[in-house]
């Protein structure tokens, strides 16, 4: 392992994964048997996925290694671990969930945590494993025993909102500051964050704002990981055998609650030549960052409109094969080299992500790093931690964040209420 890298382990870790039956098995969410935030795992879309608590092992890291010194210390711990999997699926035997911050100097670092008990599903298989020390091996639980164990949920807690780091008027300024140093040509696309506290009456229950995250934004992927919760619609990268995916997202228009209206709104965010340079900035920079390690790079020659509860989006679905020399690269190591794209900081991105720490004045922490999992073979799916918050240690808080890409053409109130828009799925899910 790397010196930077600090892994807390008990011993030799045995990984066994079973097969349960996937015919009536309960809304995986569903099964996370405690409210707290911080010790729940999850990664799901469309009811399929894997959800983990429990902590046999945990791998922090910090500062610009944080993602290679996340990896070599997976691979050590996975090098020397048992694992016996019956099943053979991408999520199955060792597995670790991760969440890594934004910005190379944030306090907030990398976290790979390797659950004690986590169930999966794809298609019609269904999973649970165990992950424990070798001294300690019992047989895994069945889902009848995991739903005896899931404890009664806590009521909704009043939610109080209050401004972040900037108050919206002052935002609007450093966004309008912003869009002066891009049509100075200082820099191209600027990707423009802010934040949002919301304080609770009472302890969050994760498990409700999970299961509504899931249940109303379908085509995102619900994630937990150490207290980062959020509904992500960007794929950073999904690697299985050695096939790479990535969903780019880039260019917003917000819904108008009306279905026939926001058709109209679809065929003109289509149209959007604002919309489509800032989404041409997101695919470019991806493929550009994946030319190094990948070949048949396939990116569509258009996007699709992306049609979420709150907004529409931009989207272009990019395929690769990792080439010659980099196909052992692991999920974490092809994420750490995307990391960050044109959608969440901008371009020329070294220009970019100067100018947001000179104007968004807060820490992004883990919101807009990669989130998501890794199994013992490096295959693994990290999004983009997007429509997220950061739940406070003692639950009773959370820190909400959204941004904009900004462009040229951009208009400052525009941007804002688009942030706006971005918040909703939180703050419906908090208070529904
Ligand atoms: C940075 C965010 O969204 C990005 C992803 C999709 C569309 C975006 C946009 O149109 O501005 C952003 O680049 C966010 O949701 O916090």
């Amino acid at each position: 392992m790397t010196d930077a890298a600090h892994l807390t382990a008990s011993s030799t870790l045995v990984a066994r994964t079973i097969a349960v039956p996937a015919q009536g098995l309960p809304d995986l969410l569903g099964l996370l048997p405690a409210p707290d935030a911080h010790g729940a795992a999850a990664w799901v879309r469309r009811g399929e996925g894997v959800v983990g608590w429990g902590e046999a092992a945990r791998i922090t890291t910090e500062g610009v290694d944080r993602f290679a010194a996340a990896d070599a210390a997976w691979r050590s711990l996975t090098e020397h671990m048992v694992v016996r999997d019956e099943v053979g699926l991408p999520g199955t035997g060792a597995i670790a969930f991760g969440s890594f911050s934004f910005a190379p100097d944030s306090p907030a670092g990398g976290v790979l945590v390797v659950p004690q008990i986590v169930v999966g599903r794809r298609g019609d298989a269904a999973w649970v494993t165990t992950i424990t020390a070798a001294a300690d091996l019992v047989p895994p639980p069945t889902i009848a025993e995991i739903r005896a164990r899931v404890a009664q949920p806590l009521p909704a807690p009043a939610v109080a909102y209050t401004e972040g780091a900037l108050t919206r008027r002052q935002w609007r300024a450093q966004v309008a500051a912003v869009i002066d140093l891009i049509r100075g040509a200082s820099v191209g696309k600027v990707v423009m964050a802010r934040d949002v506290r919301a304080d609770l009456d009472g302890p969050l229950d994760v498990r409700r704002l999970l299961s509504n995250l899931g249940r109303d934004y379908r085509s995102c992927w619900t994630f937990a990981v150490d207290g980062l919760v959020g509904a992500t619609p960007e794929l950073l990268v999904r690697r299985e055998r050695g096939l790479i995916s990535s969903r780019v997202l880039a260019g917003t228009i917000q819904r108008s609650g009306d279905d026939e209206a926001d058709l109209a709104r679809a065929a003109s965010l289509a149209r959007s030549s604002k919309d489509l340079e800032e989404h041409e900035f997101a695919v470019d920079s991806l493929t550009r960052s994946l030319a190094p390690f990948a070949a048949s790079t396939n990116a569509p020659d258009a996007p699709f409109v992306l049609h979420l509860p709150n907004v529409m989006h931009l989207a272009s679905d990019v395929t690769a094969v990792l080439a010659g020399p980099h196909a052992q690269m692991s999920s974490l190591a092809v994420a750490a080299a995307l990391h960050p794209t044109a959608a969440v900081c901008g371009t020329p991105t070294d220009v970019a992500a100067q100018v947001i720490a000179d104007h968004e004045q807060m820490d992004r922490g883990r919101y807009a790093g990669p989130v998501g999992w890794i199994g013992a073979d490096g295959d693994g799916e990290w999004g983009i931690a997007l429509r997220s918050a950061q739940v406070d240690a003692d639950s009773r808080g959370l820190r909400l964040f959204a941004g904009c890409g900004i462009v040229a053409a951009s208009d400052p109130a525009d941007e804002l209420a688009e942030s706006d828009a971005k918040l909703e799925p939180m703050r419906s899910a908090l208070s529904s």
